[in-house]
């Protein structure tokens, strides 16, 4: 196991790059914690499986370094880093047992027989596989032959980390939650460093105990589940997790005073001056509508029932966004009230949280 400090590192495929819009890869600083578990997350193109590439050694990264514990391997190929990898679609031999399958990596090593066996019973016996130990790769099914890549992943218990890309693509959807919360439960049993590349928030967030979020070639901010979704750090973060995603609007700011379609609001936090794009960020969790009372006018356009809570589409003056709506509420016609927790808004500047300063007695 290690811990692998990316140095720096940037990306062009182009073999001249002239300014950062010919970066796949625009400069990343990061240290993956030994043990940790990491997911990757952002949308497709953002520059996840680069990133993925430069660390299994597969890219030469145009600058920056790369590092295991404090040894530099940027140059290194992938059979002398000591990474294990679990593809989106399953890598195993058919002409060979479960139980052969799950043995390669280590007999590939010369690990003696004897470390080989047990190694390989727990790890069956953690996937659930034990019962088809001797079956033959090629009689299972899609989500099985997926358990045994992952096996594979696994096995080694001297890797410096483990890569997975897009593990679960091929998994029945029903099967996906069950093997999420296995990948959670291995990764505590088993004391190794995983990066789990997804562009799916569900699959970070239930993985995860640190999300490293990309958008358009660069890490827009990292931290836990939780952080990611009280104080996102960009616009993106605010957007990209939670479903619905957190409201993003334009607004000026004065002091502890935004203007928002005309309509006053008092904020938590005091700002300075802001240049650029200004906008108010709030969760539709934070947002709540109700028929009368204090708050901002809107109209309703739509009431939606997502399971756990009913989620408005309300316009405030153009502006369209997603609240709340309390259980019971009930809203004669379209017009209602919207109330916005003031220590819940955020402010952003291009894209940017503004810190600002907490108000004497007021929220952190
Ligand atoms: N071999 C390559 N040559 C040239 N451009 C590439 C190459 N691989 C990726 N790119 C470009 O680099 C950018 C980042 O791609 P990358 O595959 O790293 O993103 P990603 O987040 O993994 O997306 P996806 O989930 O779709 O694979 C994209 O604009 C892509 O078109």
């Amino acid at each position: 196991m290690a811990r692998i400090t990316l140095d720096k590192l940037a990306h062009s495929y182009k073999p001249d790059p002239q300014g950062p819009q010919d970066y796949a890869l625009r400069e990343v600083d990061h240290v993956w914690r030994q043990g940790g578990a990491y997911a990757l997350l952002g949308p497709s193109g953002c520059g996840k499986t680069t990133l993925l590439n430069i660390i299994s050694g597969l890219v030469v990264p145009t600058r920056g370094r790369i590092l295991f514990d404090d040894k530099d391997v940027t140059q290194l190929p992938t059979e002398a880093r000591n990474i294990a990898q679990v593809f989106q679609f399953p890598v195993v031999y058919d002409t060979m047992t479960v139980r052969e399958n799950l043995a390669f990596p280590l007999k590939n090593r010369g690990v003696p027989k004897a470390q080989i066996e047990p190694r390989v019973a727990e790890i069956a016996g953690l996937l659930d596989l034990t019962s088809a130990l001797d079956r033959k790769a090629s009689r299972l099914g899609a989500d099985a032959k997926q358990k045994i890549s992952l096996g594979r992943g696994l096995v080694r218990p001297d890797v410096a980390a483990i890569l997975f890309d897009e593990p679960l693509t091929v998994i029945d959807p029903h099967l996906k939650w069950q093997l999420r919360s296995m990948l959670k439960e291995l990764h505590r049993k088993l004391d190794l460093t995983m990066i789990y590349v997804t562009h799916d928030q569900t699959e970070a967030l239930t993985f995860a105990d640190t999300v490293v979020v990309m958008h358009d070639g660069g890490v827009v901010q990292t931290g836990t589940p939780e952080e990611l979704f009280q104080h996102p750090a960009h616009t993106f973060v605010g957007h990209f997790i939670g479903s619905p995603g957190m409201n993003v609007l334009p607004c000026k700011v004065e002091g502890a005073r935004a203007s928002l379609a005309g309509q006053e609001i008092a904020l938590a936090r005091h700002y300075p001056a802001l240049a650029g794009k200004v906008e108010l960020g709030i969760r539709p969790e934070y947002a709540t509508l109700a028929p009368r009372g204090a708050g901002l006018p809107v109209r309703i356009a739509r009431i939606d029932d997502i399971g756990r809570a009913r989620i408005a589409r309300v316009e405030l003056d153009g502006l369209k966004l997603a609240a709340s709506v309390p259980e019971g509420a009930s809203f004669d016609g379209d017009q209602a009230m919207l109330a916005l927790q003031s220590g819940q808004i955020h402010i952003y500047s291009d894209g940017h949280l503004v810190k600002g300063q907490a108000l004497p007695g007021g929220q952190p």
